[in-house]
């Protein structure tokens, strides 16, 4: 059985920075960590809401120093990523979290870039780069750091919006998003997570996105709903990452069967792998056990991802060709996409 092709259009790249990898780069800067060993560590992984995670997530950040640091998280990621069926990831990176400690923009985006360039060639996997601001520090300098990006001639395709959502809603990044929008950019945005639905509307209509991050309290509104099925705008969700999070209770209480069932555009990404418990394949394989998808809703899933991705028209009949060949293939005996052979 073969894995399920898809696009990854939801991954953050400091999200991806394994226990393992914390340690041994700790070690090679010198850094001293507040935990004795990975058991130590990992005992850190239990989350009551998204600014607990948030918190863990930039304190691990501080290992990250050098341009080869960078590049040997992101190829770690796309190694995995590879492994789990990921055919094309937009990789989603927070420039803010580095630059505030003393780290340059041309050290975080080259480190990660330079992994990316060579993604298709030594994995399998063709990428795209996306500058992600942090919604909870003060928009001005989102902007700045825009400006940064552009000035440098920085390999991004897009700009999303992200960190602590409730509080900080996207009304307030206008002039960022027009600025994106005038440079070309594609635009996304985090809403809906632990945010109001009222979030998905600001960042629809203020910031013009073309997806969606999360997007899950949709279901809240109804008219919103119709209105994002009618539109197929595309909805990254992350179901492993909700419940870890606590967004839902359990797994079988996230509402992703729902939303595929009203007509969502919905596709399943992994937001922060190394913290919520599993790349792509996980997702996929938790989903599956959790709520028997057949075949074909698997390569809707799949295919969803593909039509939403920011890659040509020739690439994306490639992928859809793909997702085909695999659901032909996996009708009438399916298995799950397994993890088993790459799980920690
Ligand atoms: N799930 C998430 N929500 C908001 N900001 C994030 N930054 C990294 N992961 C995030
Ligand atoms: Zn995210």
């Amino acid at each position: 059985m073969s894995l399920l092709p898809t696009a990854e259009l939801h991954l953050h790249i400091e999200g991806t920075l394994e226990p393992e990898l914390i340690l041994a780069l700790a070690e090679r800067n010198g850094i001293e960590l507040p935990y004795a060993n990975l058991e130590d560590l990992r005992a850190q992984y239990q989350f009551t809401d998204l600014q607990s995670f948030l918190n863990l997530y930039y304190e691990n950040m501080a290992v990250l120093q050098t341009e080869q640091d960078f590049a040997d998280m992101t190829r770690a990621y796309l190694r995995r990523a590879a492994a789990a069926g990921v055919r094309h990831a937009e990789v989603m990176m927070d420039p803010q979290a580095h630059l505030s400690r003393g780290i340059t923009l041309e050290t975080c985006v080259n480190g990660v870039a330079s992994a990316l360039a060579t993604s298709e060639e030594q994995f399998g996997v063709s990428t795209e780069l996306i500058a992600a601001f942090l919604r909870d520090e003060p928009a001005e300098e989102a902007l700045a750091v825009l400006e940064n990006l552009l000035a440098m001639d920085a390999p991004i395709i897009g700009i999303g919006l992200d960190s602590a959502e409730v509080g900080n809603p996207p009304r307030d990044f206008v002039a960022l998003y027009e600025r994106a929008h005038a440079a070309g950019l594609k635009c996304i945005a985090h809403a809906g997570e632990e945010g109001p639905p009222e979030y998905i509307r600001e960042a629809l209509d203020l910031l013009k996105v073309a997806r969606i991050d999360h997007g899950i309290r949709c279901l809240e509104d109804e008219n919103l709903v119709e209105r994002l099925v009618e539109d197929q705008t595309p909805l990254t969700v992350c179901p492993l990452s909700n419940v870890r999070l606590r967004t839902v209770d359990t797994l079988t209480d996230h509402p992703l069967p729902q939303m595929l069932e009203r007509g969502l555009n919905v596709s399943v990404n992994s937001d922060d792998p190394a913290y919520f418990g599993g790349y792509m394949d996980e997702n996929f394989n938790q989903l599956q056990g959790t709520f028997a998808f057949d075949a074909n809703q698997l390569a809707q899933l799949a295919r969803n991802s593909v039509r939403s991705a920011f890659i040509t028209d020739a690439r994306r009949r490639e992928l859809l060709a793909e997702i085909g060949a695999w659901q032909i293939e996996s009708r009438g005996r399916l298995e799950v996409p397994t993890s088993a052979d790459h799980r920690r």
